[in-house]
């Protein structure tokens, strides 16, 4: 039925005059006729594509219709009942996944609510997927919202889906044969179809993201492990190379995509952090402030690793996994990287030893990361420990099937330290991670450590070098650096060498704080000399039992630096050299 009304407002719209429609609507109006010439009083029926060409969408949406499917069932399970039809249409408008009530098969085909119907705006006229597509935003068109008179019985809501590069990639729709007049009836069709949006964006992005860090977002803890509202993929640097929509609105700023930037500009967290984010933290501990003011809750999932151990691949060997990022060039942490790296994908007792601040419990978490996703991680402070408090964490109430991260175990009291090894014994799916900063075997011979505790923790020690013999230590002063602040402040050539001369008796503890005050100090994009402050004097510092060859290595035998770790001059490294018969290799 042509009404001679419909094509009247149709031209006082494009007069300019306003007649009630909404924006969008009179928006889509005007390109019809002004844009693709289409002619209000045409009675085209539903454009359907053949079945080779919707073979050809279907197979190019193919990723995305099966990260749809589940979500859609879940809607049209809640609007069945109400006669909505539902439909995932391609960025092109051609519908590539349906769900109706085969009862109206006949009038949902003729409506275009169907399989294979093409609902372009250029080629259907106003429609809520066509409008969808050209405004990127969602819409409802009801009734005699449409534009061609075809159509104006039906009243259809879609809200659009974006891909993790945030590329329109689809239109979710549910759309009605028949309706109550009001608009305002589809309102709460409105915020389904949006949330369902949401949904099948995040589904889409995990399922693309299983080797990468995903951090998912919600502004209130009850949902965020169950509903969450945003979600970013990150790289090991810590470089967002995904995100949903949701998550570009929260902090698109005015340098436009999010794609490349780093987390820690947009958040205050690094992607060392992302491990305390996991689900074995209670929900409202897992708080992440925004860099331009307020906070939300964050669910880190990590990627995905092997879950049998055997031999590691090529590949595996390059990419490291949650592991790779710990070091640079230094032979020595590469080594025992490769080892935590096999490690991890066992039930091995694992011993990490070193001086404080070595990155021991780092390390203990980057290999409960690797070890999969099945296990919780439980951090036990051992200082911090009774008997009773150990039963209570790892008794028969505790979780099942975790790592257990014992933090300084030198310092857990003597009744607990008895009390550990059967507590373990009978909890064969809690896989122990032990780091400590002193010589155990030294505290069994002087009888204040629990010699079958140790044996039950040490299967496999590995020992963390302290920052002095690192060859890396120029990289990790780069790394937290970046990690800190923007990419284009710089160290000045001598306060480089300052650095890499120091000997860091608190390692990486020391190390940050340094930085810390370095970059609150300095003045503009550079880091000079006397913006560092001066080294820590430690009378602990253990500089003393390191061969002058130790020294040397670390410092790749560049004889300045070793002079300066070592607070003598360049001329008496030489006269010691000579006296140990060392010389630098070629
Ligand atoms: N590979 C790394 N790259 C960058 N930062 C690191 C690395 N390893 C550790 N850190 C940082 O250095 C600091 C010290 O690390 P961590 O707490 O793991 O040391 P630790 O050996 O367990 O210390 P302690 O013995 O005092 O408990 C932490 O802030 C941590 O984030």
């Amino acid at each position: 039925m042509i009404t001679r009304h419909h094509v009247e407002e149709i031209e006082r719209v494009l007069e300019g005059r306003t007649t009630g429609r909404d924006r969008q609507v009179a928006d889509s109006w005007k390109r019809c006729v002004e844009i693709y010439g289409l002619d209000p009083a045409r009675t085209d029926p539903a454009h359907i594509v053949t079945e080779t060409e919707l073979k050809e969408h279907r197979m190019q949406a193919e990723r995305l219709i099966s990260s749809a499917r589940s979500g859609l069932q879940n809607l049209f399970r809640q609007v069945a009942r109400q006669n909505y039809t539902v439909l995932l249409t391609d960025a092109k408008g051609v519908c590539v996944d349906f769900f109706g009530d085969p009862e109206f098969e006949r009038e949902l085909r003729t409506s275009g609510l169907f399989m294979g119907a093409h609902w372009a705006e250029d080629l259907t006229g106003t429609s809520a997927a066509g409008a969808c597509i050209v405004t990127g935003e969602p819409v409802t068109i009801h009734q005699d919202d449409h534009f061609g008179n075809a159509h104006t019985a039906l009243s259809c809501t879609a809200a659009p889906i974006y891909d993790s590069m945030g590329q329109l990639a689809a239109v979710l729709d549910i759309s009605l044969l028949q309706s109550p007049s009001p608009k305002s009836s589809q309102n709460l069709a409105m915020s389904l179809v949006t949330a369902s949006a949401r949904r099948v964006e995040m589904a889409n992005l995990m399922a693309q993201s299983r080797r990468d860090w995903v951090l998912r977002l919600s502004a209130s803890p009850e949902f965020l492990d169950v509903d969450p509202e945003a979600a970013l993929t990150l790289d090991g640097s810590g470089r967002i190379i995904g995100f949903t929509r949701a998550a570009d609105m929260l902090f698109r700023g005015e340098t436009g995509s999010l794609l490349g930037q780093r987390i820690d500009s947009i958040l205050d967290l690094s992607v060392d952090d992302l491990p305390d984010l996991m689900r074995d933290r209670p929900t409202e501990d897992r708080v992440v402030n925004i860099r331009e003011g307020g906070a939300l809750f964050g669910h880190a999932i990590a990627p995905k690793a092997p879950r049998s151990p055997g031999p590691l691949t090529g590949r595996q060997r390059q990419s490291g996994g949650a592991l790779g990022g710990l070091a640079g060039p230094d032979p020595v942490m590469q080594r025992l990287l490769k080892q935590a790296e096999r490690l991890a994908l066992t039930d091995v007792p694992l011993l990490l030893t070193g001086e404080t601040g070595t990155g021991k419990t780092r390390l203990a978490r980057a290999i409960h990361v690797a070890a999969g996703p099945d296990r919780r991680l439980v951090t036990v402070e051992c200082a911090a420990q009774t008997a009773g408090r150990l039963i209570e964490t790892l008794g028969p109430s505790g979780p099942t099937l975790a790592t257990v991260l014992l933090r300084r175990i030198e310092d857990l009291p003597p009744d607990a330290q008895a009390l550990l090894p059967s507590l373990l014994d009978e909890r064969p799916g809690l896989r122990t991670v032990a780091t400590s900063c002193v010589d155990l075997g030294q505290m069994i011979r002087d009888g204040s450590f629990h010699k079958p505790l140790f044996y039950r923790l040490s299967g496999a020690p590995l020992a963390l070098p302290p920052l002095r013999k690192r060859q890396d230590l120029g990289w990790l002063v780069d790394r937290l650096l970046r990690r800190r602040a923007p990419d284009d402040l710089r160290l000045s050539p001598a306060a480089r060498a300052d650095l890499t001369g120091r000997v860091w008796p608190g390692n990486l503890h020391e190390l940050e704080r340094v930085l810390d005050a370095a970059i609150a100090l300095r003045d503009g994009d550079v880091i000079d000399l006397p913006d560092l402050p001066p080294p820590a004097t430690d009378v602990s510092a253990p500089t003393g039992g390191d061969s002058l060859e130790e020294v040397l290595n670390a410092c790749g035998w560049n004889m300045a630096q070793a002079a300066r770790r070592l607070g003598v001059n360049r001329s008496t490294v030489l006269r010691r050299m000579r006296r140990a018969g060392l010389i630098a290799p070629a």
